[in-house]
């Protein structure tokens, strides 16, 4: 009967045509109603200016192992209710960890990070015939490399990050058929035996391996001078109000529990990397895909930094406009995360066309769909970086929908309002710093067959390359300085794996 509920897709995507929003049955959830919100001005009405009264900043029911395991007493920021644990935790990344001047601290593991990439790339495209590289994997492995790092500190086993990656992939593979303990987990739990007990295994794992490495950090009585505090090191002292006081009384702030730092980590590691590493490949695809971007960007780069440079730096990227343009057109066209999503609360006076949206809804808001509008955008499906070049029709457009904005949202692969993504200025760094010194390095080619690059979706939890990125890789710079540096960080690399 459930299934009998849910309209038929292609009513639904008819009726999503034709208006601003829609109302559908989501069956997956359980009897849950659903708004979804395509037009622009009403999703930034909603999100940026919430419902008259209540805030509207509340997501619906999570299906984040700790809440669910917890019975939703632990939770993470994307988790936690709007309220003081929520505002507590959040600050503390946004203050403690993503601040521009902690940022620049982290520098060093970012350049890790990147020569690692390097080498990698360098070692399969050497070792190959022709240039081929497995892209997908070498882009995901630095870039979790880079999280573990500033979440955990220097010097993890690399064999124990490699592990925490591959329990990462399993969960985040596994989130989407998790969504129906969001709702009624206690019966859920009994009618989804299996997928409990695979819950339940991947967050004992996490456990196992967050927990050793979190004490050491508690144990430390001084840092290794130089070392940049990790996220771990902010939340030892953190004390945060408590969502939970059943009497509503204002509950005196605690230290947070076990449960709740593993689950931090867990999200530091998981958002912190996995639509990072998505939007990465979609935009090195698309330089595959247009060759002619790829050599505007390379000839950028060359006018900005020097031949003998070791690399292009953080401090570099502020001037290369064209590479920001390239950004901003492969995020909005592939929003790695694929729609957003709040939960209307009784305070929340929602209104859509004059009728009240009823306490519990659902809204949704597909990030997609809403950037490649044909009537924000000309040919919204076509991969034009200029459109965001000064005079292009994406130029004044911001990734945060409340600055300059002009009462619509054009796109919003961060989100938008209060619960928007606090990572979006690290990310936008790494993206940069990342994309930058991999065209520099190396011209990106396509390779044939089943190797070809397809920019095609697949949409789960996140909406990432159906097949995973890959490519024919030709070093430049082969006799420089700046290749004899990667070569000594490569030896590096080798002898820690
Ligand atoms: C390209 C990379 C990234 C993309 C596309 C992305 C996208 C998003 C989106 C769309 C949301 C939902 C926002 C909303 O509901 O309005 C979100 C939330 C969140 N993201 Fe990111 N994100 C990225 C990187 C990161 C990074 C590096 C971190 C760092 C740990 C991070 C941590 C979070 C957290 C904690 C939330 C929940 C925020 C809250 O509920 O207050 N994200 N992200």
């Amino acid at each position: 009967s459930l299934l009998r509920r849910a309209p038929p897709f292609k009513e639904m995507q008819t009726r999503l045509a034709a208006a601003k929003w829609a109302l559908v049955r989501d069956f997956s959830a359980a009897l849950r109603q659903d708004v979804v919100v395509t037009d622009r001005v009403t999703a930034h009405h909603l999100l940026v200016r919430g419902g008259a009264g209540g805030a509207f900043c509340n997501r619906p029911p999570t299906s984040a192992a700790s809440s669910v395991l917890s019975r939703q007493r632990h939770h993470n920021i994307g988790s936690a209710p709007y309220g003081p644990l929520w505002r507590g935790i959040r600050r503390n990344l946004v203050s403690e960890v993503f601040h521009p001047s902690r940022l620049r601290v982290y520098a060093p593991a970012r350049r890790r990070a990147l020569c690692g990439l390097v080498a990698d790339l360098r070692e399969q495209c050497t070792s190959s015939n022709d240039g081929l590289v497995l892209a997908a994997e070498s882009i995901h492995a630095a870039l979790f490399g880079l999280s573990a790092a500033m979440c955990f500190g220097d010097g993890v086993d690399p064999g124990r990050v490699r592990a925490m990656a591959d329990g990462m992939e399993d969960l985040i593979r596994s989130l989407v058929g998790l969504r129906v303990f969001a709702a009624l987990p206690a019966l859920t739990e009994l009618i989804y035996r299996q997928r409990w007990n695979k819950l339940v295994t991947l967050r004992r794992q996490q456990e196992e391996m967050y927990l050793p490495l979190i004490d050491a950090r508690r144990g430390l009585l001084r840092r290794p001078s130089g070392e940049a505090p990790t996220y771990v090191d902010t939340l030892i002292d953190l004390l945060v109000g408590d969502d939970n006081s059943a009497s509503g009384a204002k509950a005196p702030k605690q230290r947070l529990a076990d449960g709740e730092f593993v689950g931090l980590c867990s999200e530091f590691l998981g958002a912190g990397t996995e639509p990072a590493a998505a939007a990465l490949q979609w935009i090195m695809a698309n330089l595959v895909k247009h060759l002619d971007v790829q050599e505007a960007v390379r000839s950028e780069i060359d006018a900005v930094v020097g031949a003998d440079a070791e690399e292009v730096s953080e401090e570099d990227l502020g001037k290369l406009e064209y590479l920001n343009a390239v950004l901003m057109e492969a995020l909005r066209l592939h929003p790695t995360v694929p729609s957003v999503a709040r939960q209307v609360m009784p305070d929340d006076h929602v209104f859509l066309d004059g009728r009240r949206v009823v306490a519990g809804t659902t809204v949704q808001f597909p990030l997609e769909r809403l950037a490649r509008d044909e009537t924000a955008w000309a040919e919204p499906d076509k991969f034009m970086p200029e459109r965001f070049l000064a005079g292009g029709g994406g130029s004044g457009v911001s990734l945060v929908a409340a600055a300059g904005s002009a009462g619509e949202i054009k796109m919003m692969p961060f989100g938008a309002g209060r619960r928007m993504c606090p990572g979006m200025g690290v990310a936008m760094l790494h993206l940069g710093y990342f994309v930058a010194n991999l065209v520099r390095e190396f011209e990106w080619t396509e390779a044939e067959g089943d190797l070809a690059v397809h920019l095609e979706p697949q949409v789960g939890f996140l909406n990432v390359m159906k097949r995973p990125l890959r490519a024919r890789l030709a070093l430049r710079n082969k006799g420089s300085a700046v290749a004899e540096l990667y070569l000594y960080y490569f030896i590096i690399w080798v002898k820690l794996v």
